[in-house]
């Protein structure tokens, strides 16, 4: 266990005691800087569990359900879905996890200060935020080539720019709001993906 008294959480019912303890690791950048990618790396040397906001939400859309044509809808716009919705989502898989789990890298979250603070409240709080940093022009020019194969509905021009404009007005003040407790690597990944991965494994080496 890495994160002692800085990981507690508040938590009243059985099912959150299985996860009041977690190791909490927030991946955070703008779309498309890799994130998804160095969580997959993580995933193979260190076992933990990875849940991706963006592929609970995808994965809602998917089951065709009304709740999920309803965030379709606000996905395909590049907007924000209503925040207990992700936090609910994300939740449920800790918990269903919890019990196999050596920690949870929660990929693509918090958006928002308002997110983290709802998470903390709820879960508990994390001990460690990757800043996975890229500029703005390799961040459009790696989605639209994802967007080749994807079959995002959101890695399209339009949307890309929508998703970028959010992520400077409302992610990065995240970023400021945990820099303040000491918790957060900033990693440049306009790097190789191998040498962006060796500053994430020596974040979170220094865990331990
Ligand atoms: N050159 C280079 N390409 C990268 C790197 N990391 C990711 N990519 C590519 O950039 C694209 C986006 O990477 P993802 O890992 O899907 O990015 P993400 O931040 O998870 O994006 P979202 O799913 O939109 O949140 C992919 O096609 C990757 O192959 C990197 O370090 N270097
Ligand atoms: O906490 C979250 C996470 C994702 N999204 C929505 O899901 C989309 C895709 O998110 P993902 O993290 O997969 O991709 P990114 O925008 O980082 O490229 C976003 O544009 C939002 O519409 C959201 O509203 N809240």
């Amino acid at each position: 266990m890495g994160c002692s008294a800085s990981c507690s959480g508040r938590i009243v019912h059985s099912d959150d005691d299985k996860i009041k303890d977690a190791k909490i690791i927030f991946v955070v950048g703008g779309p498309g800087s890799g994130k998804g990618t160095q969580c997959e790396k993580v995933v193979a040397k260190y076992g933990y569990t990875h849940l991706s906001s963006g592929d609970l939400l995808r994965a809602e859309v998917a089951s065709g359900s009304e709740r999920g044509k309803t965030l379709q809808a606000i996905m395909q716009k590049g907007e924000l879905v209503p925040l207990d919705t992700v936090l609910d989502m994300i939740k449920d898989a800790m918990i269903a996890k919890a019990d196999v789990s050596k920690g949870f890298l929660i990929d693509g979250y918090p958006r928002e200060v308002k997110q983290g603070e709802e998470f903390e409240k709820k879960i508990g709080a994390p001990c460690l935020l990757l800043y996975i940093d890229a500029k703005g022009e390799t961040m459009v020019k790696r989605l639209m080539k994802r967007g080749e194969t994807s079959g995002r509905a959101d890695d399209n021009e339009e949307t890309i720019k929508k998703r970028l404009d959010l992520y400077y007005k409302a992610t990065e003040p995240v970023i400021a709001f945990y820099s303040s407790r000491g918790i957060v690597k900033k990693i440049d990944s306009e790097l190789p993906v191998d040498e962006v991965f060796g500053h994430v494994a020596k974040a979170i080496d220094g865990l331990k």
